[in-house]
């Protein structure tokens, strides 16, 4: 089958709907497809929805027989029936679109980042596949919840890609109470942007900001830094709700392309433009060679 046959079918549908990551291809070729990825707000309702079902419905990262948790549609529709106060269809509808708003183009964006980078650096994107071969051979499998936990070394390179590109670069807050900031007085009622783009490269806490290192969150590393040195899901009460989905998501979007394909990065760091947002985005999606993985028992 053609490279780009086998990429259709893998992002087309499964991951297309999920995440919004869409490959659009440019180039295409027996050994080699060139491919733009770019977040889809488009997604195709004619996908098969019963393969969602495990995630949202019962974990599909849970093996059978363990106990079932419910969907976040399912709570709210529990709630509606069962409160005193009940949800109206509006209210579900609002929560249903805060959810689709804040978990899409996130962690599409993410996930396109880190695939950039690791198309950047063909040395990092070989640690990263000698994990996967070690967690799966050459078996394409689903990952389970187990195999997720043994890449470890991935979950650094997520971190990391986070850690560079934030894709909400900015949160704000209203001060409810005056606030002393590095020896002003800032009084309650004031509207606070906290740059996280900026917090994230700070030289005091990441020696070298710039360069893209997944060891920054080593183990080691991570103990040694401020716990809010790192915030790309926020902190506090209202941090990203999300963030575990997202973690998982983009875990198993990574590892099922970097297990089967070689990826390089059509353009630099320095030329790839991002669009400032509310979600930060590749303007223009990520440019990237896709070529077949041949395993090291082939
Ligand atoms: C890499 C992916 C993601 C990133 C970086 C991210 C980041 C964030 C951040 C920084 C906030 C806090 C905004 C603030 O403090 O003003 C937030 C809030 C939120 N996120 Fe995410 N998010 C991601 C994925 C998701 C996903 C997948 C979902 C849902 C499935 C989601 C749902 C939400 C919701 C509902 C809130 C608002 C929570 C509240 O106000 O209490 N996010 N996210």
């Amino acid at each position: 089958m053609k490279i780009v046959d086998d990429l259709h079918k893998e992002f087309n549908g499964f991951f297309k709907v999920w995440t919004g990551f869409e490959p659009i291809v440019f180039i295409s070729k027996p050994e080699a497809a060139e491919v733009i990825f770019k977040s889809s707000t488009n997604i195709d309702r004619s996908f098969d929805y019963k393969f969602l079902i495990p995630w949202l419905g019962t974990g599909l990262l849970t093996s059978t027989g363990e106990k079932q948790k419910k969907a976040f549609l399912d709570l709210l529709l529990g709630m509606a029936e069962e409160s005193s106060k009940p949800f109206t269809t509006a209210d579900i509808r609002e929560e249903v679109d805060t959810f689709m708003f804040a978990g899409h183009d996130s962690s599409s964006s993410a996930t396109a980042y880190a695939v950039f980078l690791l198309g950047c650096h063909p040395e990092i994107q070989e640690k990263v596949f000698q994990e996967l071969y070690s967690v799966f051979g050459s078996s394409d499998r689903f990952p389970t919840k187990a195999d997720i936990s043994q890449l470890t070394y991935l979950e650094c390179v997520t971190r990391e890609s986070l850690r560079l590109y934030p894709v909400v670069p900015v949160i704000g807050r209203i001060l409810v109470e005056d606030t002393e900031l590095d020896g002003y007085l800032v009084p309650a009622g004031t509207t606070i942007d906290i740059n996280i783009s900026a917090i994230h490269r700070n030289a005091n806490h990441f020696p070298e900001p710039n360069k893209f290192n997944p060891d920054n969150f080593s183990p080691e590393n991570r103990a040694k830094r401020h716990p809010f040195a790192f915030v790309p899901f926020s902190a506090g009460v209202r941090n990203c709700i999300g963030r575990k989905f997202a973690s998982d998501e983009e875990m198993i979007l990574l590892s099922t392309l970097f297990r089967k394909y070689k990826v390089e990065s059509l353009q630099k760091p320095e030329e790839l433009q991002v669009e400032p947002d509310l979600v930060m985005r590749p303007k223009n999606g990520i440019k990237v060679r896709i070529s077949r993985r041949l395993y090291p028992s082939d």
